[in-house]
């Protein structure tokens, strides 16, 4: 272990009731919404084959022809009532929504730039209304937030001369005064979700970023900030230079999810996914996969299973309507949640060994083990190996509670649940009661006879 003034402040998981709401939330949802969502990848008929959000970094289009699209940022149906209750019916409890993404467009009507809603055809607050109506429906916010700003001229890249520093340091003051002031406007904000912060100029901040994350923490207590906001003094992101957490969960599972339990190292971890392969803005044309209802609960399932949440995004249109596909979407995966959100709510890591049929997750509220099937064996036969001194005591289907199954003792710890016939042809749970061996009631299943 080196000796680090900017590295991790806290070792192992945060223990506090703020973290545990988060760490229970299991299914959330991403808002990319803002002037890049007007052209929505495409500029004078053609279309850009990155992600939308980007749209401005492309040699095809001039950075003030792009930045000249905050006199068309005008949502006339931007109804934040109607978003809150689409992510209701979903089942999220919680939406990170952009504040600024890369391109320097505040969604709330900031004092220390013009380059917002304020000076927009729209005129109002787009993320006061958003986080009441959330709140309105149970749902918490994340407010995500663009440290990378290409419309500030004091922004860089890099700190070269002397006058890079002079202006990257009005550049760091502007960054503080902008997020004082969103947690002031918003305070029922938990957290916030940081992105662009992984150029030199911002790594070369440690001091700087270490003392702005005490401030924001001192300003609102129990504010949740992950392992994307700032770099120890030798420039490591994410951990650091001793391999420990920066912050309070981790943040480098963008479209992507840990295979086991031992990539995540013991932390909180949130992976945040698109809908298309790399679309974060609203994009007119969704080219290469489009992720179905299925595959997305099962990823769901995945990451609350290896003790993640699943952060789903969604790209507004220009108008302020939700696209077809993310509605439909939202109401599929919805629908599986009314019956089965008992798995997914409070979820954690069973430690049951994992099996090709599904996955395992624990419920820290009911203390019940869940069985979230997706591949059905043609054998129809599921095996389950308990952990050590684990038995089965119930087993029994949540979406059917009548539905019970006598788990077969083929093993030390192991048996085989057999599926009735008809198994639904939707992914699936069965909940596990399960004791200690050697306890009162029995021990389990005895073997087969
Ligand atoms: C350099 O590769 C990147 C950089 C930033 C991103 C941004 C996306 O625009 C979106 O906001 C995502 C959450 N973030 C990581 C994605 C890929």
């Amino acid at each position: 272990e080196i000796s680090l003034q900017h590295g991790a402040h806290r070792l192992g998981r945060r223990n506090d009731a703020d973290m545990a709401r988060w760490r229970a939330y299991g299914l959330g949802q991403f808002i990319h919404w803002g002037l890049y969502s007007i052209p929505g990848g495409e500029w004078n008929g053609k279309i850009y084959n990155g992600a939308a959000e980007w749209i401005r970094t492309w040699k095809e289009v001039s950075p003030q022809a792009y930045d000249s699209l905050i006199y068309r940022f005008n949502p006339i149906k931007f109804n934040p009532d109607s978003w809150a209750a689409v992510a209701g019916r979903m089942g999220v409890k919680y939406v990170t929504i952009t504040t600024k993404h890369h391109d320097g467009f505040c969604l709330w009507p900031s004092k220390y730039t013009n380059f917002t809603v304020a000076h927009s055809p729209y005129k109002k607050d787009i993320i006061g209304p958003l986080v009441k109506a959330y709140n309105k429906q149970g749902i918490d916010v994340i407010l995500y937030f663009s440290i990378m700003d290409w419309h500030n001229p004091d922004w860089r890249y890099d700190i070269k001369t002397r006058d890079d520093s002079i202006a990257f340091n009005r550049f760091k003051q502007f960054t503080r005064n902008q997020l004082l002031e969103l947690l002031t406007r918003y305070p029922t904000a938990k957290g916030l979700w940081f992105d662009g912060t992984w150029d030199n100029s911002w790594v070369k901040q440690a001091a700087f970023a270490d003392s702005l994350e005490t401030e924001m923490r001192k300003l609102r207590p129990g504010l949740i900030i992950g392992s994307r906001f700032r770099a120890d003094e030798y420039g490591k992101r994410h951990f650091d230079s001793n391999g420990n957490l920066m912050g309070d969960y981790e943040q480098g599972w963008e479209r992507k999810i840990p295979e086991k339990i031992e990539d995540v190292h013991g932390n909180d971890w949130d992976c945040v996914m698109t809908i298309p392969e790399n679309q974060w803005g609203y994009a007119k044309t969704w080219s290469g996969h489009i992720k179905t209802a299925d595959e997305l609960l099962e990823m769901l399932a995945k990451c609350v299973s290896l003790d993640g949440n699943f952060v789903l995004n969604f790209g507004p249109k220009p108008d302020g309507t939700l696209r077809t596909e993310e509605q439909t979407l939202a109401k599929a995966i919805g629908d599986w949640m009314t019956v089965n959100k008992e798995a997914i709510y409070n979820g954690e890591y069973a430690g049951f060994a994992k099996q090709d049929w599904g996955y395992f997750i624990k419920n820290t509220g009911t203390n019940k083990t869940y069985m979230v099937i997706f591949n059905v064996p043609v054998s129809g036969l599921l095996r389950v190996t308990t952990p050590l001194h684990t038995v089965i005591n119930k087993a029994y289907d949540l979406g059917n509670l009548t539905q019970t199954y006598t788990p077969e003792e083929i093993g030390t710890s192991t048996y085989f649940i057999h599926l009735h016939q008809q198994t639904p042809k939707k992914p699936f749970v069965i909940v596990l009661e399960t004791g200690e061996t050697g306890k009162s009631h029995g021990t389990g299943y005895e073997k087969a006879k």
